[in-house]
């Protein structure tokens, strides 16, 4: 079992899109995937048909009482292989909560033992921000997975976003790797957009996938149908791309 982060602390750059996405194709081809929305937003709930407002077992109940993960765990009915702790506003106030806490940086690592045989990757979503949702996410993590835009402003973010992962691997989780950079919203015609792409390459290298994410409006509708965009329109360009993103993802983790 794996556990990735999807983190950029920039809002908006298409992390819960690739949340969603990402983990229903590696669920529909055939995999098991737990995700965990630790975004108070709750966008990837909503996105995959959860009432986010009528739970009573969420992130927060996991992170904030004796609640156990088996109890938060609920399956997302139209998506085989999916499973999902869901968020709501509830998660709002977690970050002072969770600072009153003693080992207040692991209490998610510590909430999700014992989940290995019952799935093959959990992928949780965080929010934009380097509070402790966000800190607990990374600490529990084997990699952090980063979604990036070809904007100007996200080479800006890249040194304030590496510090984050390296101040979590010195003194929380000294195994937390990069699994890798998704471009997303990319426009390969848009001559700032390939420069930044350019950038991103000469920094992070093999890191950045060789399949990026277009900008689709396919992929925004979605959402407000509860289902991805496998279901909602896969043979949109959007479907296709976050379906060759899982390949490649699969490729990287499994070999083939
Ligand atoms: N490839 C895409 N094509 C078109 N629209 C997209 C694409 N990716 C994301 N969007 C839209 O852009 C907006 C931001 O995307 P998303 O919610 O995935 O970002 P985020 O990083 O999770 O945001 P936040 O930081 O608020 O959690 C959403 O309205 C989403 O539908
Ligand atoms: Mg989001």
């Amino acid at each position: 079992m794996k556990i990735v982060s999807i983190f950029n602390q920039k809002g908006g750059v298409g992390k819960t899109t690739t949340n969603i996405n990402l983990a229903s194709y590696i669920a529909l081809k055939g995999h098991k995937v737990l995700v965990i929305d630790i975004d108070p937003q709750g966008n990837t709930s909503s996105g995959l048909g959860i009432e986010k407002d009528q739970q009573e077992n969420t992130t927060y109940e996991l992170l904030l009482s004796e609640t156990k993960i088996g109890e938060v765990i609920q399956k997302v009915e139209k998506v085989e292989n999916l499973s999902i702790v869901p968020s709501n506003m509830d998660l709002a106030g977690a970050d002072l909560e969770l600072s009153y806490m003693e080992n207040r940086e692991s209490i998610l690592k510590n909430k999700i033992q014992g989940l290995e045989e019952e799935f093959d990757f959990i992928i949780i979503d965080c929010p934009p921000s380097l509070g402790l949702l966000t800190i607990n996410a990374l600490t529990a993590s084997d990699t952090v997975l980063i979604p990036m835009q070809c904007e100007y402003y996200a080479l800006e973010g890249i040194s304030q976003l590496i510090k984050t992962v390296q101040k979590v691997k010195k003194g929380l989780n000294k195994n937390l790797e990069i699994e890798g950079v998704v471009l997303t919203m990319f426009d390969p015609r848009r001559n700032l957009q390939l420069q930044v792409a350019e950038e991103l390459k000469s920094y992070f290298g093999e890191l950045v996938y060789e399949n990026s994410i277009p900008r689709n409006v396919r992929l925004a509708e979605a959402p407000s149908f509860g289902i991805p965009i496998a279901l909602y329109d896969s043979r949109a360009k959007g479907a296709e791309a976050y379906s060759d993103l899982a390949d490649e993802f699969l490729r990287k983790n499994l070999g083939r």
